[in-house]
């Protein structure tokens, strides 16, 4: 059997929280994802999702537990450019254009050969000339992937690269992705949304509190483990620019505890869900309803 690409045992993570008490972020996962596997990271904020790419990367070192990344440390395998990330946040230069960063990051690598490789993986090839500070947020995420393309990695890894974007630009982010993976690179990926998991992912690691609740095929852990979500209108004088009364709230979760109803989260309206509701089109992102019972 080919080593994994990744191999998690009893994975921990403990931070000391603000006022001093211990937090754990993850909590002793057991995990192997196959060479050409592509699995989403699937869980509401808080889940632990960063803490474990983190991890996987050696930004973070376990509290306890292990992890190999093709039967080494997550270090050495960053070091010989066996994976890369695309994380949410991290610099570009606004002054370097699009083609400037990627030669300047191919020199880093002593990989020359492949800026124009990844420029055109990317889906950059128009925009090589102009400078970051000129693009979009979703260009910038592309931008990032091809910078984490230029070593040529077995593993890709991002952690919720779509993050900010509109509706278009997080399609055009995935249709490049989808054409790298045709190639047989190995992608874990980091989402809020549900639906970025089931157009993309083979397989969902579906986290809450630390722990995997579910991991299989993506229709799979939908189908045993999606629920139904329940959408509501709160009164209109529970609601105000802040978002809606915290003691409404505590009312609500106190009176549908009976009934079996938990982890009941809200989230406010965004424009993309208003844009969906007003075009007709429906939701692809189900964490931005105006309230939702899970
Ligand atoms: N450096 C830190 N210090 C203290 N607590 C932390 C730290 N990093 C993360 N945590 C806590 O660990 C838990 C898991 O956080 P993590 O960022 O891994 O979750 P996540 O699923 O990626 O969430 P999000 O989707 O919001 O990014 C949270 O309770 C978070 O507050």
């Amino acid at each position: 059997m080919s080593t994994p690409a990744i191999q998690a045992t009893g994975l921990t993570k403990h931070f000391r929280g603000e006022s001093g008490e211990t937090v754990t972020a993850v909590d002793g996962i057991d995990l192997t994802i196959g060479s050409g596997e592509i699995v989403a990271f699937l869980g509401p904020n808080g889940a632990g999702k960063t803490t474990t790419v983190d991890m996987f990367l050696g930004l973070t070192s376990p509290t306890g537990g292990t992890v190999e990344v093709y039967g080494a440390s997550p270090h050495r395998a960053v070091m010989e450019g066996r994976v890369s990330a695309v994380m949410q946040t991290g610099g570009l230069l606004p002054g370097f254009t699009v083609r400037e960063t990627v030669r300047a990051i191919a020199a880093l690598h002593g990989r020359p050969d492949r800026v124009e490789v990844v420029i055109e993986r990317a889906g950059l090839g128009p925009l090589a000339n102009r400078l970051v500070k000129a693009c979009s947020g979703g260009e910038q995420q592309r931008l990032k992937f091809a910078l984490a393309l230029v070593p040529d990695p077995d593993l890709v890894i991002l952690d919720e690269p779509t993050t900010g974007m509109d509706v278009g630009a997080r399609q055009q982010f995935w249709d490049t992705m989808q054409a790298d993976a045709a190639d047989g690179r190995t992608i874990v990926f980091a989402t809020h949304y549900l639906a970025e998991a089931d157009a993309f992912a083979d397989r969902t690691v579906l986290m809450a509190r630390g722990r995997i609740m579910a991991d299989g095929p993506t229709n799979e852990v939908r189908a045993a483990y999606g629920g139904h979500t329940v959408t509501f209108r709160p009164p209109a004088n529970v609601t105000g620019a802040n978002g809606i009364d915290q003691a409404w709230l505590d009312d609500l979760r106190k009176a549908v505890a009976p009934l079996g109803i938990y982890d009941l989260e809200v989230a406010g309206a965004s424009l993309e869900a208003a844009f969906l509701a007003l075009t007709g089109t429906p939701m692809s992102n189900e964490n931005e309803t105006e309230g939702a019972l899970r």
